[in-house]
């Protein structure tokens, strides 16, 4: 169970401690941040609100623990990684909890995220070992008016204290893919949890703990973003800004310093369906990349793109596999289950109500319940309708019909998003056209859009982000070029 056997040490009371200099701490501010179940709409957890002074020692003590962690041989850094994966993945039962109760997480795909960040936290660790161990090594005389006497020797060093915020919908496995490669790449990690979700992210912070790094390698400061993300995103201690969430990440972008940023942001990933595509398969992709955790993705289906004259087949198939959707409790692993919170219930609705006054065809009758809204097909939308550009992060999608491909793509490259976006054709050399006619970071063909598997990159154009994901770039981005050059009195030539 949550905070308590290995994790009783995280919990004070009834308020979870933050994480600090290798303890658990309460905060001197006295002051907590309530977690509310999505489901109950009551509290469910409290963990502390942590202060600047907080906050400032946890940068002194990662810039510390850095210095003695990059001096630390790159196995043994893999090491610990696999250490602390392997304990999170034995502890996936109490962690997943949290996530049911924080973020109404259906029960399988809790534990699904749990065990994937695991298994990420040890790809990460193989694949540190792999790339960070090579450099390049490069001559002189290959440019021009050079002879043979210098030799650059350049290897990957890492570039401080990276700060990672990850947003609610993946609190576990967004924050583990900031926290590994920050990690072996010698890098030491400040977390700031989504506060639905917090207490998922300490649970997993704490196996980082007993897996045994370091003092300060890894801290984890608890509170509302809104009150001390601009002290963290503007803190002169930071090195590197990870970032996963909404628009949030755009003012942060406007207002960190000369710092290396990872951003991760919004989506508007449209599904263009053509003539010829397997409708079946389109129709159970949809309701995967629309549906899953209620459409709180950002590499959900967001907007449908059908040809005309295979709409209406289309629609009818997806209203069918909507009927079989199970809705309710995450306990009890229901397929569409309370958004977050009220005011995200309330914003979704505000686009309901927007498409249905501008004429949209209701495919199911619109249904909510506290937070929990059923899920919801809008056929006919126009571009006028708030829905055809915002993400809902919710399960209502819609259906926009098209009558021709060039329709499809501008309406998918009008949007300020540019995350993912699928095709749908039997004919792949069509439907690779039309995914480079696509401003989206990545075109899933015949496939919903998603970012797994972790090692795939990751990335999204325009208001989307700003560089790439998966676990390679990461280690990558974690970390800046040295070079050494070696100057030789005469040329040298090898073999000459
Ligand atoms: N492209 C991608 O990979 C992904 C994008 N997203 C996007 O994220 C959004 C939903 O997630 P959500 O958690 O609501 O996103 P938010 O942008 O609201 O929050 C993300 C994180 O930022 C923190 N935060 C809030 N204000 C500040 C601030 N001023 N400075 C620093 N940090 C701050 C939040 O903390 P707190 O919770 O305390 O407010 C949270 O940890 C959607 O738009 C979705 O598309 C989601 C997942 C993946
Ligand atoms: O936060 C998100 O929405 C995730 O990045 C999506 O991950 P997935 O596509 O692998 O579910």
């Amino acid at each position: 169970m949550a905070g308590t056997g290995l994790f009783a040490e995280i919990l004070d009371g009834d308020v979870y401690k933050y994480y600090a200099d290798g303890e658990w701490k309460k905060s001197s501010s006295a002051k907590t941040v309530a977690i509310i179940n999505p489901t109950t709409r009551k509290t469910q957890y409290k963990v502390q609100a942590c202060t600047q002074e907080e906050v400032n020692k946890v940068m002194e003590s990662a810039k510390t623990a850095q210095k003695s962690w990059a001096k630390t041989p790159l196995w043994k850094r893999a090491e610990l990684l696999h250490k602390a994966a392997a304990i999170l993945k034995e502890h996936k039962a109490p962690i997943a909890e949290c996530l049911v109760k924080e973020i109404a997480k259906p029960a399988k795909d809790a534990v699904t995220e749990v065990v994937r960040s695991g298994d990420l936290v040890s790809y990460t660790a193989e694949e540190g070992v792999r790339i960070l161990g090579e450099g390049k090594f490069l001559v002189s005389d290959s440019f021009p008016g050079n002879e043979r006497t210098k030799y650059c020797l350049t290897s990957k060093i890492p570039l401080g204290v990276i700060l990672a915020i990850p947003p609610f919908n993946y609190p576990v496995n967004l924050a583990v893919s900031k926290i590994a490669p920050a990690l072996i790449a010698g890098n030491s990690l400040v977390l700031k949890p989504p506060t639905q979700g917090a207490v998922s992210a300490l649970h997993m912070v704490h196996c980082f703990h007993l897996a045994g790094f370091a003092k300060g390698l890894i801290s984890c400061v608890t509170g509302k973003g809104s009150e001390i993300g601009d002290f963290l995103t503007m803190h002169p201690g930071v090195n590197c800004i990870s970032f996963t969430g909404g628009d949030t990440g755009i003012a942060i972008s406007k207002k960190a310093g000369m710092v290396p940023l990872q951003m991760e942001l919004g989506g508007k990933d449209a599904c263009i369906v053509l003539k010829d595509a397997d409708l079946d398969l389109v129709a159970a992709n949809i309701i995967k990349g629309g549906f899953s955790y209620s459409g709180q993705r950002c590499t959900a289906v967001k907007v449908v793109l059908v040809m005309e004259s295979v709409a209406d087949v289309l629609v009818d198939k997806v209203k069918a596999k909507i009927a079989k959707l199970t809705v309710g409790p995450p306990e009890d692993d229901c397929d569409i289950t309370p958004v977050v919170s009220e005011s995200s219930a309330n914003f979704i609705e505000g686009l309901v109500k927007d498409a249905k006054e501008k004429g949209a065809t209701f495919c199911q009758e619109y249904k909510r319940d506290g937070n929990l809204i059923w899920p919801l097909l809008l056929d006919n939308v126009r571009p006028d309708m708030r829905i055809a550009w915002e993400e809902p992060f919710g399960p209502v999608l819609p259906v926009i019909r098209i009558n021709s491909i060039e329709e499809g793509i501008h309406h998918c490259n009008a949007s300020n998003f540019g995350l993912q976006g699928c095709v749908f054709s039997k004919d792949v050399n069509k439907a690779i056209l039309i995914s480079d006619a696509m401003e989206t970071g990545t075109v899933q063909i015949n496939s919903a859009p998603a970012r797994g598997p972790d090692h795939f990159p990751f990335q999204g154009l325009k208001d989307s982000g700003i560089g790439s994901q998966g676990v390679t770039n990461s280690i990558n981005m974690m970390t800046k070029i040295k070079s050494t050059v070696i100057n030789l009195p005469t040329p040298s030539y090898t073999m000459g």
